[in-house]
Formats: structure tokens, sequence, C-alpha cells
């Protein structure tokens, strides 16, 4: 921990702990909009399999694969050339698996299997190591094991064994590598580009210590796979800093629940400490609700607490997730209907069921 502080300690930043959320990191400086509060590298990180890319720089045109390993993609022998240390023993470990088994190794397997080999790699001094790039950090790393149900540990468990496979060293244990995949599901942060587009996965020691809100004081971007934690707003000296870990355009309902299942917490930031409030009941109606339209009721229906469905915030009808579903996906039908008839400019749409959805929303 000391050797973490003074790590950050010459970027203005502290690590501390709060009873409630864990470690966390403060400003010991001001920052104000727009600063960057930290810059750091992944430790390991992977693109992702939705489109071929390339392992260097996460392009997704001209590329070639790698001949040996067959899985992995590059652009040219510049990004081959920055990533061989780590692949050459990658490569060796994929090549050794069967090629129907290869087709099971995802961007998941992939960043645990290189989890290992940098681990490897820095033991060896083979790459070099500090502080905020060595696998030490990854001890420190909140699992959430125990809040994890069984079909979850049943599927950590069968990646294990995976990377066990690829790996094939004796000397780890599939406890150890399970354990380390609850820790990536919430320490690991989705790589996107500057239109949001998620390229990739990586681990960010230093960022992975960011605690979230709903109302955040920075934002988290990359460029390219560096990651950059930026001030939205003012942050005083002794504040912490905060980011957002889910998309805060939905309910309150809908991030609290998503918050718990993804990440295990219940959040307290200042937005959801005010749920069922009548801004928050407004706020919420204007991000996801539908309209509740029985006998004329003009009220917004609202994802409820328990989850078995929307409650009218004015006259109280309950309607089930099935219910809303089968409605909204009527609607969609009428609409899509509608706009092939009319014309290509025109997206006006007056088909009304009883039932109006002020924006897309997701059961
Ligand atoms: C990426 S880690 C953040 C650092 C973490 N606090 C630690 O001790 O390493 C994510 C985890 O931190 C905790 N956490 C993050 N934000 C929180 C919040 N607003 N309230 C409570 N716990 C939070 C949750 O346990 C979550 O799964």
């Amino acid at each position: 921990m000391e050797e973490l502080q003074n790590a950050v300690k010459d970027g203005g930043l502290a690590v501390s702990n709060l009873p409630e959320k864990g470690r966390c990191l403060l400003t010991t400086k001001n920052f104000y909009p727009g600063e960057v509060i930290l810059r750091q590298e992944p430790y390991v990180c992977v693109p992702n399999n939705t489109v071929s890319r390339c392992d260097g720089c996460f392009a997704s045109e001209s590329l070639k694969k790698c001949s040996a390993c067959q899985v992995v993609w590059y652009c040219g022998s510049t990004c081959q050339k920055s990533e061989w240390k780590l692949h050459r023993l990658e490569c060796i470990a994929l090549s050794r698996l069967e090629k129907e088994k290869r087709k099971a190794v995802t961007p998941s397997i992939r960043l645990m299997v290189r989890l290992y080999l940098r681990r490897k790699l820095q033991n060896e001094m083979f790459i070099p190591a500090s502080v905020t790039d060595s696998c030490n950090f990854v001890e420190a790393l909140v699992s959430h094991l125990k809040d994890l149900d069984e079909k979850q540990l049943v599927l950590y468990a069968q990646m294990a064994s995976l990377v066990h496979l690829i790996l094939q060293w004796p000397e780890i244990n599939l406890k150890e590598i399970a354990e380390n995949f609850s820790k990536l599901a919430c320490n690991a942060h989705t790589i996107c580009d500057c239109e949001l587009r998620p390229l990739g996965t990586g681990l960010y020691p230093i960022v992975s210590i960011i605690n979230h809100s709903c109302l955040p004081n920075a934002v988290l971007i990359f460029e390219g796979k560096s990651s950059v934690v930026r001030a939205v707003e003012h942050i005083p000296e002794g504040a912490e800093v905060s980011i957002a870990y889910i998309d805060i355009a939905g309910s309150t309902m809908t991030r609290q629940k998503t918050l718990k299942e993804q990440y295990f917490f219940t959040c307290t930031c200042p937005r959801c400490i005010k749920a069922g409030q009548y801004n928050d009941i407004q706020e919420s109606a204007i991000l996801e609700g539908y309209r509740c339209k029985d006998d004329g009721c003009n009220g917004f229906l609202l994802r409820d607490s328990d989850d078995k469905g929307f409650i009218c915030q004015t006259c109280g009808l309950l309607r089930s997730k099935e219910e809303v579903k089968r409605i909204v996906s009527e609607i969609t039908a009428i609409s899509d209907k509608e706009l092939k008839y009319k014309s290509p400019g025109s997206i006006l749409f007056n088909g009304y069921m009883g039932l109006l959805h002020t924006f897309p929303l997701l059961c």
C-alpha cells in the first residue's frame, strides 16, 4: 500500500479505504473540468471478437492471422513485434490446443491466459515490473466470489479448466483461476473508441481502484489502449474520484439493479439516495418511463423494486414485465410497418396503443 501511495502521490492522488466501498482514489490537489487525473496503460488487454482486430492497435482492417496459433490477428509487423514477448508464450500454448478447442478461446480466456503469462515474464524478469505495473495488484482486487450464484461459479470453473489446459502449469490451481475470473468481471474495463464502440477489454491497476457514482466527477475514456481519466467538474482536494461503471441514463431502479447484479453493491450516490422522491420519479420517467393510459390515467409506469413488473406512479396499477414487453413489441411492429409506407425523410409515427414509451427500454 505504501509503494502504491508513493506511485500516485506525484499525480495529486492518494489511495484510501472507505468502510462501505473498500479502496478508493482521493485527490490531494484540485482538478478542474477537462483536466487529466490519470493516464495508464493496461496491465493486460485483448480485443473483442465481434470482428477480427489487431492485437497491437485493435484496428480491424488489412489484418493477417498469426500462422502458428491461428487465433491472433495483426495489422502488420510493427504491432506483431510490439506484442511478441507476450504472444510468443501465448502462441506456443494456443498451438498445443486441438483446432476445435481453439474455437472456445474467447477474449475472456485470452485475458486470463495473458495475465498469467505476463506474471511469469515479470517474475523471470523478461519484462520490467513496477508498483503500478506488476501482478501484485491483482491480489488486492475485489472478487465477490462469495456473492456469485452456482451457475456463475460453474461457468468460472469451466473457464478455469480451459485456462489450465492451455497453460499446462501444474502449480496453478483451478480455484485461483476461477477467483481471478470473478476479479476480472468486477475490475476490468471495456476499451471503447471515441464513439464509445467497444473494441476490447483491459485491466488497468490504478483505474480499478476508482469507485462508481451515478453522478460521477470524472470520466474514463481511451486513447487507443491507454486509459485516460478526466475530471468532468471541479474536484476539490480531498474528494473521492468517481466514474460511472454503467450507462447512467437509466432510471434509479434500473441502475441499482445493474450495479447489484454486476458489481454486488447498493449505490448510495447523490442520485440514488433520492430514490422514490418526486424529482427522482420525474427523472426516471423521462429516462425510461411508459405512460400508463389505464382508464385515462396519464401517470408513468416505472420498474418496481422487486422487479416483478412496472407500477404506475399515479394510479398504482401493476403491469407485468411480460405484458409491457408484449405491448412494446406490438408498438415496434406497427411503428416499423408505418415507417415502411412513409417517405424516407419522415419519421413521424401516429400509432398508439394506450401505452406510450418515451425512450427505448429493456426488460
Ligand atoms: C473496480 S472495484 C473499485 C475498487 C474497490 N473499492 C476496491 O476495494 O478495490 C469495484 C468494486 O468496488 C466496490 N464499489 C465500487 N463503487 C462503489 C460504491 N459506489 N459503493 C459501494 N461499493 C462500491 C464494489 O465492491 C465493486 O464491486
